[in-house]
């Protein structure tokens, strides 16, 4: 609702939906109600319009959106054109965030101020609509075109600086925003409206090359989205038509969108995040009841590609962080590679070379374990070795506070082991980031069995406040990101075997959206990586794992990718993989003959006959095989719910946000036909381990019920 108070001869509407004051029907009606109440009373000589509590508003109520409901009237146009005839000056008082719809009723007000700590933007492509009360018509008009394009085609947030001198704030103030909302209207009664109403203003002439451009640029950064597109349409349409056809064009591309297919899986992404933040261990502890401790400065163990990138996370985010390596040469290789990235950042205009600076400034460098002794908590990220992290956490339990937090960075190792050689494992905990640390926005947090609540909340807080989506899941073989690229890897490596060409299935992995297919992603991370691993832990169970082995315990094994590492082909870092690179370090994948040769020999070798595998049996076989596998990890509760593993796949492999995620997209497909494919793969491919249908997923399929209905089923176990 909306809140109609008067200060003299202000009028005050207070936006009340806390919180974040999304503009629901109720606080559109009541907006309007305010608005003329404010209009006809003749005691009113301006009219203030501010957010209750810490935001202005972050926009239309998204939930709103949500498949089958219609938007009811009055729409925010329809609550706001009151302002835009209203002869009153009306003033936008701006705290927090003016986003999205928030920030069209902001731009329906004649003038605008903001706090200098508030935010204002159009983040609507980010949920796979555009701006649809009036924002891509009234923003031209006020900032110019180009920087338009620029605000709403990436949805970023801008801040109050930059607003003002974009021209969108007209003044920035430091004292309580109302009380200067009420004096800054105060000082506008009188002067002339005319030019302050946005709708009347001109706009730029803008030659259509401009837009050409545009959807070009907007093509490639955005691969695959349709929303930065209609964004664009829209803004094209403020140049090309009067205001009111083109608010009407606006308006059809906002309904095109709105019941798209990426809408709804965008706005799911966006919901499934804030469900995957709120974590629940099975001792019934939550984000709810448990409590972070401070984290005031930090360690991280180990300067390679991994410890300096996490390193990096750390001090961007001002926590003062002591880098730890046991070779000097190393550590001074892994600083170079942090001050590498910050200038790339600074390049990119991610930062500014001062805050590069001063994030340098806070990083100690050391030798010595010894630094570490008082540190809040200390991230070890060293190579993937039992013994050796066994032994640095039991060096780090004596060097560090009681109250110390350990965390590790393993991807596949034993938490739990891991924390028996502390003599406190209540705050041992995984702390899994994803390559390249400082880009990827995937934290994976793993309790074991005696971490504590207040570790995990500790592990979940410093996650968000250094920029990630951290994700709670708990202790299994590769934790539940990995795993489930375990099937995934597989199928990609029996479709080759079977006659699919490692370029076809990069091909139909990307024409999907994934921003790289699966054989140029090893490429990249290293085929050696797999071939010691894969080793290491044949060794560890006795198996013989030479390059002619075809089964292990009964399942079939592909050992393509190894004949790739011993004939010296280990991907980007050595000019040859899966592809050709040209020399090391290049990044140009080219398909090479010399891989479908070597493919051929290996299937002459097995007498493995080679057919036509078609785009659709390859997309079907590569995203089933994982999806099994989540329902599995859902199954045995190493995640909670079915966000979490969409939330791993769009922030930890690129699953692209316009699909939802795996556990979306089988929603989507409908769990019974999930399950009967499954079931038929199972049938044709016995020696696949993978295809042995989730129990869940059966249980699941029979109800016929959506993803939101999921979690409760599992929870209540009623009918499951
Ligand atoms: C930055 C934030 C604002 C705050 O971040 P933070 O402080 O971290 O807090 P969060 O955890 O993110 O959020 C707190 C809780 O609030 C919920 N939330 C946040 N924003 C919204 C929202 N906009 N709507 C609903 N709920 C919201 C959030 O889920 C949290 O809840 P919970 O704790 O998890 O329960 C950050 O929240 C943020 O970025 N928010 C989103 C901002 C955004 O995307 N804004 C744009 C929204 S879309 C919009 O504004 C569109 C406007 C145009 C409307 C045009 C209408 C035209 C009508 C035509 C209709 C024709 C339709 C015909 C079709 C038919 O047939 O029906």
């Amino acid at each position: 609702m909306a809140n109609y108070t008067k200060r003299d001869e202000v009028a005050v509407i207070e936006l009340n939906n806390p919180p974040v004051n999304a503009l629901s029907f109720e606080v559109r009606s009541g907006l309007q109600n305010a608005l003329k109440s404010a209009i006809d009373d003749q005691d009113v000589k301006c009219i203030v319009i501010h957010g209750k509590g810490k935001n202005f508003s972050a926009g239309a109520d998204i939930k709103e959106f949500g498949a089958g409901t219609k938007q009811q009237k009055p729409w925010i146009t329809d609550a706001c054109r009151l302002a835009d005839e209203s002869s009153k000056p009306v003033v936008a008082a701006i705290a927090g965030t003016a986003l999205g719809g928030g920030l069209e009723v902001a731009l329906f007000c004649h003038y605008r101020i903001g706090t200098p700590s508030c935010r204002v933007g159009f983040p609507e492509v980010q949920i796979g609509i555009l701006p649809g009360a009036g924002g891509t018509q009234r923003l031209p008009r006020l900032i110019g075109v180009n920087s338009s394009i620029d605000m709403i085609t990436s949805g970023r947030h801008v801040m109050a600086e930059e607003a003002m001198k974009l021209g969108i704030l007209d003044k920035i103030v430091t004292e309580d925003i109302i009380e200067e909302g009420v004096k800054f209207a105060k000082s506008v009664v009188g002067l002339d409206l005319a030019h302050r109403i946005l709708k009347n203003r001109k706009i730029e002439a803008v030659s259509p090359k401009v837009f050409d451009d545009e959807i070009s640029r907007v093509k490639k950064k955005y691969k695959g989205y349709i929303a930065p597109l209609f964004c664009l349409k829209a803004i094209q349409a403020s140049v090309q038509l009067p205001y009111d056809a083109s608010m009407e064009q606006e308006l059809q591309l906002f309904q095109h969108l709105v019941g798209s297919n990426q809408a709804k899986a965008q706005q799911y992404a966006f919901f499934a995040e804030r469900t995957s933040a709120r974590w629940q261990l099975p001792t019934g502890a939550n984000s709810q009841n448990a409590s972070p401790l401070p984290v005031k400065t930090a360690g991280v163990i180990g300067a390679g590609t991994m410890g300096a990138g996490i390193a990096l996370c750390l001090i961007t985010s001002g926590i003062p962080t002591v880098l730890v390596e046991q070779d000097q040469k190393f550590l001074e290789k892994g600083i170079k590679t942090m001050e590498g990235d910050l200038r790339g950042s600074v390049a990119l205009k991610k930062m500014t070379a001062e805050q590069a600076k001063k994030a340098m400034l806070i990083l100690k460098p050391s030798v010595n374990f010894e630094d570490l002794h008082d540190v809040d908590l200390v991230i070890e990220a060293v190579y993937e070795n039992l013994a050796l992290k066994k032994e640095i956490f039991a060096k780090l339990d004596k060097i560090c506070q009681p109250q110390t937090i350990l965390c590790t960075n393993t991807s596949s190792l034993d938490i739990d082991m891991i924390a028996e050689a502390t003599k406190r494992m209540d705050k041992v905990v995984g702390t899994h980031f994803f390559a390249p640390a400082y880009i990827m926005k995937l934290q994976e947090n793993v309790y074991g069995k005696n971490t504590s609540a207040e570790t995990v909340a500790t592990v979940m807080a410093l996650g968000r406040r250094i920029r990630k989506v951290p994700v709670l899941v708990g202790t299994c073989e590769s934790f539940a990101a990995n795993r489930m690229l375990h099937p995934y890897v597989t199928e990609a490596l029996y479709l080759v075997e079977e006659g699919a060409s490692p370029y076809e299935v990069d091909q139909v992995l990307e024409d999907f959206g994934m921003p790289m297919g699966m054989f140029r992603v090893s490429d990249l991370s290293g085929l050696d990586i797999g071939y010691k691993v894969r080793r290491e832990a044949a060794k560890r169970q006795g198996i013989d794992l030479t390059l002619g082995t075809r089964f292990v315990n009964g399942e079939r094994v592909c050992l393509l990718a190894d004949v790739l590492v011993e004939k010296g082909r280990l991907g980007i870092k050595s000019g040859k993989g899966w592809y050709n690179y040209g020399s090391p370090g290049k990044k140009e994948a080219i398909p090479d003959p010399e891989v479908l040769d070597i493919i051929e020999e290996h299937c002459r070798k097995f007498g493995i006959k080679k057919q036509k595998i078609s785009s659709q049996e390859i997309l079907e076989r590569m995203q089933l095989a994982l999806i099994n596998e989540g329902f599995r990890i859902l199954e045995e509760g190493i995640v909670s719910k079915p966000e979490d593993i969409d939330v791993i796949w769009i922030y930890g492999f690129g699953w692209p946000k316009y699909m939802g995620g795996p556990m979306f997209y089988a929603n989507e497909m409908k769990l019974k036909n999930v399950y009967r494919k499954i079931c038929d793969f199972h049938q044709k491919y016995p020696f696949s381990i993978h295809w042995t249908p989730s129990k869940l997923l059966a249980r699941l399929s029979e109800t016929d019920l959506p993803i939101s209905n999921w979690t409760s089923l599992i929870n209540s176990n009623s009918k499951l």
